[in-house]
């Protein structure tokens, strides 16, 4: 049973998917302050939340069983997503369902800005017929700066032509070339910030774009420009824009989004050049279907053990490349398993060499097994293809992948090796048409080993009479040999032998083969 908590309203359209599925057990409390909040998490697998709730490190570090978040929406800065990915709990969005409603709410707020349209409808509710004080300006042929154009950007800088304005964006992605074909024109942050009338942000909040327009970036625009944030509070700095509208700067500001809300008392509310909603953009109930439907489905995904559609911390993998690369997932993870087992000392390097119908394919997710793989015997079950990478790195363990085209006879093969301070271990495997997963290799030992069940390694001596023994051996303690691969260096010299067997041997009976004096060492590997 996956228990999951609901901590933000969230349309029941979404919730349905949840309700319909088995294993389910849903519990909705929208209004659990921080605190409780985190007293309860460790009862869930997985946290839904929109934009109000605040996941933090806290929250995070106290979810021991927690699996997923899933983000009813765009923005995921309310949720610590270092602290997510260092304790293995994927992050999923939902990035598409609400971008025409945020769209359409800054053309709105653009157009009720210009029009000044909330300022003139209080005052006629006030009962005040004042029409020479609500003069407004026309947007058409006036100059639209947008910085950021992803999604949203994108969607207005098409509406705002069907406006017949001019459109100027600035985004790190933007190429003029894409500009042209939009018809819009390429610009620097400088150039629009010179250029617009109105300028519209759509970047997200992060460390780069927080405070990005800031008291130098106002003293650069035309005088009398506009401001719209349908974006994220903090992308603009909220006293630089309160100077620049009272210095009439700026001749007004449509905001969506502040630095701390909910926000009910802030010095911009009582400018009568703003006009403001409490984070509206995506309140539609198009939107809110959409983003709830998406992101239940990814969270069920997840839980089920299925591929997610939008990861955030994760890189999203399509479908076709996807499956054509998951049947290694497994391989990669066992091989690295199996290696660890083999290596006594701490890895410091990862080499993985991928070859023949390996060598052309998105490696970065079978990676991530192979890491996963040869962390868990130290670090346990909390690592996943989430954490793998980010705890390697943390044990300071570099990984380097390596397409190479050497096959060996295999269609596809791969290689796992590590080294350590005491030397260099490797174990190579392939996926066999229609016979699955097998090791081929291990160190420099051909062998031909089904990675799974109870397998016992010994390195040996080369002399007659040791698989003997070692059987009767085995024998004595009622140990049952289901398979045996045996490969050596040379006639008489190091041997190693790999023995499946039907249950995990106790650590003295792993003692008794290595009284025999042919044996140079044994190794149980469960995998
Ligand atoms: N008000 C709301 O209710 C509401 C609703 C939906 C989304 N949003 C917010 O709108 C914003 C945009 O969402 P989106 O779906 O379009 O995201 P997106 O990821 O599709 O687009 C963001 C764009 O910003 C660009 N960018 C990043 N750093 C930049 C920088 N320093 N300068 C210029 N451009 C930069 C990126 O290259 C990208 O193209 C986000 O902050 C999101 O949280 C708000
Ligand atoms: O949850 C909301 O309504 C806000 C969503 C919006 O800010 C987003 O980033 O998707």
């Amino acid at each position: 049973m996956f228990h999951i908590l609901i901590a933000d309203p969230i349309s029941d359209e979404g919730l349905d998917v949840l309700y319909k599925a088995k294993d389910v057990s849903i519990t909705k409390e929208t209004d659990l302050k921080s605190e409780e909040l985190e007293k309860r998490i460790p009862e869930f697998d997985a946290l839904l939340v929109r934009s109000q709730t605040k996941v933090t490190r806290n929250i995070i570090e106290r979810a021991e069983n927690l699996n997923i978040i899933g983000r009813a929406g765009v923005g995921v800065d309310n949720i610590d997503l270092d602290a997510a990915t260092e304790n293995g709990i994927i992050v999923v969005n939902a990035p598409n369902g609400n971008t025409n409603s945020a769209a359409e709410h800054t053309m709105a707020m653009m157009m009720t800005l210009s029009r000044k349209i909330p300022q003139a409808h209080s005052a006629l509710k006030n009962r005040k017929w004042e029409r020479s004080k609500y003069v407004g300006v026309e947007v058409k042929n006036k100059t639209l700066g947008i910085i950021g154009l992803g999604r949203i950007g994108t969607e207005v800088a098409y509406r705002a032509k069907g406006q017949r304005m001019n459109v100027i964006a600035y985004d790190p992605f933007l190429t003029e070339e894409k500009a042209d074909k939009m018809g819009i024109t390429y610009g620097e942050f400088e150039d629009v910030l010179s250029e617009a009338d109105y300028i519209s942000v759509h970047t997200p909040l992060m460390k780069e774009t927080r405070h990005m327009i800031g008291a130098d970036a106002f003293r650069q625009m035309k005088d009398g420009v506009h401001i719209v944030n349908c974006a994220r509070g903090g992308i603009i700095e909220e006293d630089a824009l309160y100077d620049a509208i009272v210095s009439g700067k700026v001749a007004g500001a449509a905001i969506d989004v502040l630095e701390e809300e909910p926000f009910q008392d802030h010095k911009l509310l009582e400018l009568p050049q703003v006009v403001a909603t409490p984070h509206l953009g995506a309140s539609t109930v198009e939107a809110q279907e959409n983003v709830a439907i998406d992101v239940c489905h990814d969270v069920l995904s997840h839980l089920n053990g299925d591929q997610v559609k939008n990861p955030v911390n994760l890189p999203s993998v399509p479908s076709d490349i996807f499956s054509q690369i998951e049947p290694y997932f497994n391989l990669a993870e066992k091989l690295g398993m199996f290696l660890i087992r083999l290596t006594d000392d701490v890895p410091e390097e990862v080499n993985i060499y991928y070859s023949g119908e390996l060598s052309d394919v998105k490696i970065a997710p079978i990676t991530r097994n192979a890491v996963k793989g040869l962390l868990e015997r130290h670090l346990g079950s909390r690592v996943n293809d989430v954490n793998a990478q980010y705890l390697a790195a943390k044990k300071d363990i570099t990984i380097h992948e390596n397409r190479t085209s050497t096959t060996k006879g295999f269609t596809n093969l791969m290689t796992v090796e590590v080294k350590t301070k005491s030397g260099i271990r490797s174990v190579s495997g392939t996926l066999l048409n229609g016979l699955g997963a097998r090791i081929v290799r291990v160190d420099d030992y051909s062998v031909d080993v089904m990675p799974v069940g109870h397998l016992v390694v010994i390195h040996h001596k080369d002399r007659p009479g040791v698989i003997g023994k070692m059987g009767s051996l085995l024998a004595e303690q009622h140990i049952n040999i289901a398979t045996m691969q045996v490969d050596r260096s040379d006639v008489g010299g190091n041997a190693i032998m790999i023995l499946s067997i039907d249950k995990y041997p106790e650590q003295s009976e792993l003692e008794a083969l290595k009284e025999l004096e042919e044996i140079n060492d044994v190794t149980a590997v469960d995998l």
